[in-house]
């Protein structure tokens, strides 16, 4: 008889994205993406990062202060990192796991990229004005949001 206590697809995309993020060097929010086909193939993966070439030891990490002292004008988004890191295949009809709700530009980047799905676990900036454009854009074009089921299940890896 198989083993019953394999990963469900859901699981195993998600665990994908978390384990992404742990690369991320943004010291208060690290995000991971993994972006899949309709077959389950595995299209591409990203977390939140420091564009290529902008050293992660010279750019700012601050959430405060002035703008240009500040990570964000900078800092590119994992679900960004997830639609441009594909090396080959189209990402029509996609769907991306993501460890935080999308902010506004990456749902844009979501929707022309032709990801139908959004499987989110995080959504702790839901109250904020860039997260209802999000939803709204989402819901306009017809982008399927769902929220990760947890399933409370420990994943230990010995690296
Ligand atoms: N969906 C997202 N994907 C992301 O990759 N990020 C990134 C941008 C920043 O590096 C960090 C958020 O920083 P903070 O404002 O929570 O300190 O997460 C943020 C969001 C939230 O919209
Ligand atoms: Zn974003």
């Amino acid at each position: 008889m198989k083993r019953q206590d394999y990963l469900s697809w859901d699981e195993y995309f998600m665990g994908i994205a978390h384990l992404s993020a742990r690369r991320s060097k943004d010291p208060s929010t690290q995000v991971g993406a993994c972006i899949v086909s309709e077959e389950n193939k595995i299209l591409s993966v990203g977390y939140n990062g420091m564009p290529t070439g902008c050293s992660d030891d010279d750019m700012p990490w601050d959430r405060e202060g002035d703008f240009l002292e500040t990570k964000y004008p900078f800092v590119c988004h994992a679900e960004l990192n997830a639609i441009l890191n594909r090396s080959t295949g189209s990402l029509k009809n996609a769907r991306i796991y993501v460890s935080l709700f999308p902010c506004n530009e990456c749902a844009k980047a979501i929707i022309q990229s032709g990801i139908k799905e959004v499987i989110y676990g995080d959504d702790k900036y839901a109250d904020t004005d860039g997260v209802r454009a999000s939803k709204k854009m989402f819901n306009m074009a017809g982008v399927k949001l769902r929220r990760y089921e947890n399933t409370n299940r420990l994943v230990k890896i010995e690296l």
